[in-house]
């Protein structure tokens, strides 16, 4: 479904991404880990053409995506949860996942903002609640609801779980995985927060400086504790 392959990515004329190649099938969970700076961030918006200049192919469905402005990948049933989560303060929950329709691709009905509502137990008693009055739990089920807005297959979230609680986190992680099983959806979320990432996906990536040091499931990843304290610890 999504096939990346030797893309750099460029702030400026600074080297972000280095050689990046991967793969991810239909329906398929994967994490990105690393460290603060190490490049998740711009992996994603650079599949999104959200910031970074980049060189290399990213294909998606077997369409090569070069040239492509974010609305047409979004289109394309690609959405991105942005770290910063960018909830429109002044409008209600409700309003803020109406508002996320118009990505959903042609010949798609986009559900209701109460269907995606009822698949987090967070989001339905605060439909009505305006967007800055939202706890940060709230605030990211608000985010994740509005990407699912467009029935993407591929979700991408940036480091969801970032300051949150440990009882919203595993709440998250468990529903983010339902919705993944019941509409076969593709997931790429980057994460420090390892119970969280293993909890909602199949396997993982790990990035450092830019290029990707590790692929492999998590039993190969809990098998070699060499990679947690050499890229992850911090
Ligand atoms: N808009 C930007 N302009 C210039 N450099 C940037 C920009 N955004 C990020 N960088 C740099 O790119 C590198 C990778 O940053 P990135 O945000 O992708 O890392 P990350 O792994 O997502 O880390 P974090 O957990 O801190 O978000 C860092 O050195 C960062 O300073």
């Amino acid at each position: 479904m999504l096939e990346i392959d030797k893309l750099d990515a460029f702030y400026g004329d600074s080297h972000i991404l280095h050689a990046v190649s991967l793969t991810i099938a239909a329906g398929e969970g994967v994490a990105l880990l690393g460290r603060n700076g190490a490049g998740k961030s711009t992996l994603l918006k650079a599949l999104m053409d959200a910031g970074p200049r980049t060189r290399g192919t990213i294909r998606f469905d077997g369409v090569d995506l070069t040239g492509e402005p974010t609305h047409r990948r979004a289109r394309r049933g690609i959405a991105l949860v942005p770290e910063d989560r960018r909830i429109f303060p002044h409008v209600s929950v409700l309003e803020n996942l109406e508002l996320a329709r118009h990505a959903c691709p042609p010949g798609v009905t986009p559900p209701t903002p109460q269907e995606v509502a009822a698949q987090f137990s967070l989001l339905p008693p605060i439909l009505e609640r305006r967007g800055d009055r939202l706890s940060g739990g709230q605030q990211q089920m608000v985010a994740v609801g509005r990407g699912l807005m467009a029935r993407p297959r591929l979700l991408m979230l940036d480091e969801p779980a970032e300051g949150l609680a440990p009882v919203i986190v595993e709440d998250m992680a468990r529903e983010i995985s339902a919705v993944r099983r019941r509409e076969n959806l593709a997931l790429l979320v980057t994460e420090q927060n390892i119970d969280f990432a293993r909890a909602c996906t199949d396997r993982l990536l790990i990035i450092d400086s830019g290029a990707i040091v590790f692929s492999g499931d998590w039993r190969t990843f809990d098998a070699t504790p060499d990679l947690e304290a050499r890229y992850l610890a911090v």
